[in-house]
């Protein structure tokens, strides 16, 4: 869906994007995640034009995007960043029509889409389709800004850390939010961010940026096994990256008689982990039967 190749950019003497090869497949998330400066945004910004490589070239759906007209290249990718730049004059419905008004959709399919996506981003349209930018909270306004990305159903989204000025509790809840939408819609994702655990949460693919160059690409499990190298240790932290790799593993139990308080299905060992902890036991019960033992998991680690 999304492919670079050896995708290039230079400021001055300075390669911020080097040479970088990624493919991300249809309806995968894929997580850019890197030190500030490491050139997530760079390459990003590459896929709806707004910046232009040196040398290489992006790939979107077998096109090349530098021969895609800007204007229709857009339409078709959603693009979400931190500041989320709603037009504060104009209403929440509003601002989510702008690109099905652009598009000259007419009135009444354009607001059913609007109180469509209101509703898939957790905002009861009665309620918010005629509040104004400034009567809304942070997280509601990323949540608008979330909808007017999707508005013309665009199969593509970039988000541009777009939770990390939100408070923890408000961006969890987003981040579950976005999980959702992805199992509902299927869309192409990437996303950058330079926290690790939104990283994990969310990625299907990690791909790790240094200097301008991918350091690792793969499922978050690959990337974080116990032969990754130094960037990522680093990034993910010498002392924690086992806690982390806990949680990109799932929670296999032995066959055998359930003991212990019960893991939900699709918990990670992580949890597992952390439900030994809060009970003081070394043995849980995995869905579907069978136990895992604190020596499975210490193992696994
Ligand atoms: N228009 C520009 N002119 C000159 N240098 C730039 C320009 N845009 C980005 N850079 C530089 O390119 C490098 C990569 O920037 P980029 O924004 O892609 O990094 P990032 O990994 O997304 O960082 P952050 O997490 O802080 O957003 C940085 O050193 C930045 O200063």
């Amino acid at each position: 869906m999304i492919r670079f190749d050896t995708a290039t950019k230079r400021y001055g003497e300075r390669r911020v994007v080097d040479a970088v090869s990624l493919e991300v497949a249809r309806g995968r998330i894929c997580v850019l995640l890197g030190e500030s400066g490491s050139g997530k945004s760079t390459l990003m910004r590459m896929v709806n034009r707004l910046v232009l490589p040196d040398a290489g070239r992006v790939m979107l759906d077998g096109q090349d995007v530098s021969q895609v007209p800007e204007q229709a290249l857009r339409h078709g990718i959603g693009y979400v960043i931190q500041s989320v730049g709603l037009f504060p004059h104009w209403s929440v419905a509003r601002n989510v029509a702008t690109v099905p008004r652009l598009l000259g959709w007419d009135d009444t399919r354009t607001a059913a889409r609007v109180d469509a996506l209101l509703d898939l981003v957790g905002l009861a349209p009665t309620q918010y389709r005629d509040r104004m930018p400034h009567e809304l909270s942070g997280g509601q306004a990323q949540r608008v800004g979330l909808a007017r990305a999707m508005a013309a159903n665009p199969p593509v989204l970039l988000m541009d850390e777009p939770f990390s000025a939100l408070d923890p509790g408000i961006r969890r809840g987003l981040q579950a939010a976005l999980r959702t939408i992805h199992a509902e819609t299927g869309k192409t994702i990437l996303f950058v961010t330079h926290d690790v655990e939104e990283a994990l949460l969310l990625a299907d693919e990690l791909a790790v940026m240094q200097d301008g160059r991918l350091i690792a690409h793969g499922p978050p499990a690959r990337v974080l096994a116990h032969d990754a190298g130094p960037v990522v240790r680093h990034l993910f932290g010498e002392q924690s990256l086992a806690f982390h790799r806990l949680g990109t593993l799932p929670a296999v139990g032995a066959p055998g008689e359930a003991g212990g308080p019960a893991l939900p299905a699709g918990a990670t060992m992580k949890q597992a982990l952390m439900l030994m902890l809060e009970n003081g036991t070394d043995r849980v019960a995995v869905a579907g039967g069978g136990s895992l033992y604190l020596s499975d998991v210490l193992g696994a680690a």
